[in-house]
């Protein structure tokens, strides 16, 4: 199987002095409701990339988010680019089921994970497999953590995943936590970018990629958007 690097795609965005632009494919949201209808999933993913999207992400729970495992073998199988598993992971043992599914990268998200040994058993099995590890941050201190544990990838997480999105989350997040990042550890804003005016402000905040779900899925149009929102930054 052909590796895709998340991590090269963040190089490239940095090189290029725009943000890398990596879709969420989000089949529903607790906020929402349903985002992505099962026979819609396949005609979306060809459509992002066909629209040149840089990587996409999906959630892999059920609950709350619609996501399953063979959701994520449909989305690998449609899509070139770097595919992120965003999880509530429990195990070690996940690390290898993503790998297996065909994922490239695994997000590590301290808010949901409170044992720092298991996310640094996580983060090393990840490594010794050769998955990409994203360590997912709120706060300043969860920052100072993620650096601690090596992280060379940093999500910044401008909604509250243990309020399971229904916060009025905004890209202020961003703003406030992205100059703390050390200049050799990528960072990529995330949640609650609705519009080419968010996307404006964490690219002039210096973020080197964001992650967007529900307001390319609910657009009319997503390839048009996705072209919008890459050439806009
Ligand atoms: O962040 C996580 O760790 C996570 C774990 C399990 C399910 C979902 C998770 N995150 C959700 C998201 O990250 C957002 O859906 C994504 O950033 C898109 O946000 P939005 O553009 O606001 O739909």
């Amino acid at each position: 199987m052909v590796k895709h690097s998340l991590r090269d795609v963040l190089a490239s965005a940095r090189h290029k002095k725009r943000p890398a632009l990596i879709v969420d494919v989000k089949l529903r949201s607790p906020r929402d409701g349903e985002l992505i209808s099962g026979e819609r999933l396949e005609p979306y993913v060809r459509a992002l990339e066909e629209a040149d999207v840089d990587a996409l992400a999906t959630p892999t729970d059920g609950q709350h988010f619609g996501g399953s495992l063979d959701a994520a073998r449909r989305i690998r199988k449609n899509a070139t680019v770097p595919l992120m598993r965003k999880e509530f992971f429990a195990s070690v043992a996940q690390m290898d089921e993503s790998l297996d599914t065909g994922f490239d990268a695994v997000q590590l998200t301290l808010s949901t994970i409170p044992d720092l040994g298991l996310v640094r058993e996580m983060k090393a099995r990840a490594e010794v497999i050769g998955l990409e590890v994203v360590v997912c941050v709120r706060t300043a201190r969860q920052l100072e953590t993620a650096i601690d544990l090596g992280a060379a990838m940093v999500g910044i997480a401008n909604r509250d995943i243990t309020a399971l999105e229904m916060d009025d989350g905004t890209v202020q997040t961003t703003e406030e936590l992205v100059s703390l990042v050390p200049a050799d550890v990528y960072s990529i804003s995330e949640s609650a970018l609705l519009s080419a005016a968010d996307v404006d402000r964490v690219a002039a905040a210096g973020a080197d990629a964001m992650v967007i779900g529900t307001a390319i899925a609910k657009s009319d149009d997503p390839a048009s958007m996705v072209r919008a929102l890459r050439g806009g930054a």
